[in-house]
């Protein structure tokens, strides 16, 4: 495969069920080594554009190349260069761990000792030889995500693999990927926790009803959006200077909260830093969630 051709790519691909339209229209390529997020409300459409790409099904219009074949012709070896984290995650429970991981490395062709290797990596060593019955939700994640990594994948498929884990196995589970991402694995994970997304993925498509309503990296996602910036000024005494009084909102005492244009922000800045009735200032760029309220906004405001 040449270095410039995508690991994934879709061009105009739909997916019907019926009357219902899954997926509809979608194009975008992934790279090596990308690390994108796939974010959506429930029935968006993530879960049916990872089985597109994993060759589950076909595409109703449109086409998919992954790792240069068409995913639904069944190339073996393409299909065993994609690793797959299903959103419910679920293995024989009278199985131990490493019976478990050891049983999949045999059906990708791996070895035994890869198995344990990947156990190993993803924390569950001490616990490789209890039952997964016996596994809390976390672990059984992580154990997915063994299964789904090994082959040495050259994509990862997540879908919403950090749904029901405590936020320290969750930036386990972040710091794993950006570590296969440098490595050159392609890493695409749904999810709907999209706080945590920011300064985990690079790049973050959204979709809605089946459509992708905005992707770009979080710089771009902000200057297409055009949300208003936050300044948070706190002021050393209780006199308010002219230029805050009447435009900001108090949250506080003495701390209060104004909004500007993007393009304002810079002047605004140098008029609070040069104040020396404010003690302290603090930038809120638009968060991801307001990000998403606002392309759905959008998208519903045209009637689409
Ligand atoms: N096998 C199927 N038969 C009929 N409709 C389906 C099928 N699979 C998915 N759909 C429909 O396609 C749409 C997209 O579903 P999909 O599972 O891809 O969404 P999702 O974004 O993954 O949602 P969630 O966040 O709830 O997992 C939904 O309206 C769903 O009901």
């Amino acid at each position: 495969m040449k270095a410039d051709l995508h690991v994934i790519e879709l061009e105009g691909v739909a997916k019907r069920y019926g009357a219902v339209e899954a997926v509809r229209d979608v194009s975008f390529g992934l790279p090596q080594g990308a690390r994108v997020a796939l974010v959506g409300h429930n029935g968006a459409g993530k879960t049916t554009l990872m089985k597109l790409m994993l060759g589950l099904i076909r595409p109703s219009a449109g086409s998919l190349r992954v790792l240069g074949e068409d995913p639904a012709a069944g190339v073996a070896g393409v299909r065993q260069r994609l690793g797959w984290l299903p959103e419910n995650v679920s293995f024989n429970p009278a199985l131990t761990g490493r019976e478990v991981l050891r049983f999949f490395a045999r059906l990708k062709g791996e070895r035994a000792a890869a198995a344990d290797e990947l156990l190993a990596r993803v924390g569950l060593a001490e616990a490789a030889r209890r039952r997964v019955g016996g596994y809390s939700k976390g672990m059984r994640q992580r154990l997915g995500l063994a299964q789904a990594m090994l082959g040495h994948p050259r994509a990862l498929l997540l879908d919403e693999p950090t749904t029901g884990l405590d936020p320290a196995v969750r930036q386990g589970l972040y710091e794993m990927l950006a570590t296969l991402a440098g490595g050159g694995t392609t890493v695409l994970l749904s999810s709907h926790a999209l706080e945590e997304l920011e300064g985990r993925v690079e790049r973050v498509v959204i979709l809605d009803h089946g459509r992708v309503v905005a992707d770009g990296n979080m710089t771009e996602l902000r200057q297409l959006a055009m949300l208003p910036v936050r300044l948070r000024l706190t002021l050393a005494a209780e006199a308010v200077p002219d230029w805050v009084d009447g435009q900001a909102r108090r949250i506080g005492p003495r701390l209060f909260e104004l909004s500007c244009l993007q393009e304002d922000k810079m002047t605004l800045l140098r008029r609070a830093a040069g104040d020396p009735r404010v003690a302290d200032l603090e930038v809120l760029q638009p968060t991801l969630d307001e990000l998403y309220g606002h392309f759905l906004r959008n998208r519903a405001g045209r009637g689409e």
